[in-house]
């Protein structure tokens, strides 16, 4: 089983690694069919400070992960601005919004992207295969270190083999891999029981806090809800309520 065991505080000298996530006007559309374009997502504003810990609760088809793709640069508003600190996201063009995707976000997607022929341990290392890896030996310890601390047992194991909860999990350790600045999850506690998901939301809220990351995560799950600063509820594209803590 996962353990939560606090994680020793960044130091103070470090200061906040994250920026500011700022969007305003965006608007996502989709078609279904032949009937006329819909707004999958429709944003008047949202700012969330650095470092915070935002969720993001609502209906089926409220525009809940379209949010975080977004945010990700994997869905393409049709207007509108956002804004990692002085970076124009929305303006970037594909590659060099890849580039700062990789140096910056941690995605636990809401159907893992897992690669079913490679490891747990390949899995988990995936986020490293772009970039120099000045130490490689201290990569793998991470790695196995964040898969332990997951509660899964053989970073040997292939993919294919593993339950949709193991799987959860292995996603979880990847996002974590490279202590990015900016965490994004998609409902990382879906497919885990209970035990297991309060470990999994207090090992992704220890991760934020430990790099002074911000948490973006979409969730239903009130034991990980409870864990954020403020939680958004999102109905038909839109922002309809915030919850501070
Ligand atoms: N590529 C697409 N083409 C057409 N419609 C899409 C596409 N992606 C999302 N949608 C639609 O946009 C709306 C918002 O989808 P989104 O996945 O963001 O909702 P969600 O709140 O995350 O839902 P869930 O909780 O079920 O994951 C839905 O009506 C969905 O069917």
């Amino acid at each position: 089983m996962p353990t939560s065991a606090a994680p020793a505080e960044p130091a103070a000298a470090d200061g906040p690694r994250a920026a500011a996530l700022r969007l305003d006007g965006v608007v996502v559309e989709h078609r279904r069919g032949r009937e006329p374009p819909f707004r999958a997502l429709d944003i008047e504003s949202l700012e969330v400070p650095p470092g915070a810990r935002v969720g993001f609760a609502g209906p089926s088809g409220a525009g809940k992960s379209t949010l975080l793709h977004v945010v990700a640069g994997l869905a393409v508003p049709s207007t509108g601005r956002v804004a990692w600190g002085d970076t124009r996201l929305d303006t970037l063009g594909e590659a060099a919004h890849g580039r700062w995707r990789r140096a910056t976000i941690g995605f636990v997607f809401q159907d893992f992207h897992l690669v079913d022929e490679l490891t747990v341990r390949d899995n988990v290392l995936m986020p490293a295969r772009f970039g120099r890896i000045a130490d490689r030996q201290a990569l793998h310890a991470r790695a196995d270190a964040l898969i332990a601390r997951m509660g899964l047992d053989d970073p040997r194991r292939r993919a294919a083999k593993l339950s949709r909860g193991e799987r959860q999990r292995v996603a979880v350790a990847r996002a974590l891999l490279l202590g990015p600045r900016l965490i994004l999850a998609d409902e990382p506690t879906a497919s885990l029981d209970a035990e297991a998901g309060r470990a999994v939301a207090g090992l992704l809220v220890d991760a934020a806090r430990e790099h002074g990351a911000t948490l973006l995560v979409v969730a239903h799950d009130p034991a990980l809800l409870e864990r954020l600063d403020t939680v958004h509820r999102l109905a038909g594209g839109r922002l309809i309520a915030e919850e501070r803590r």
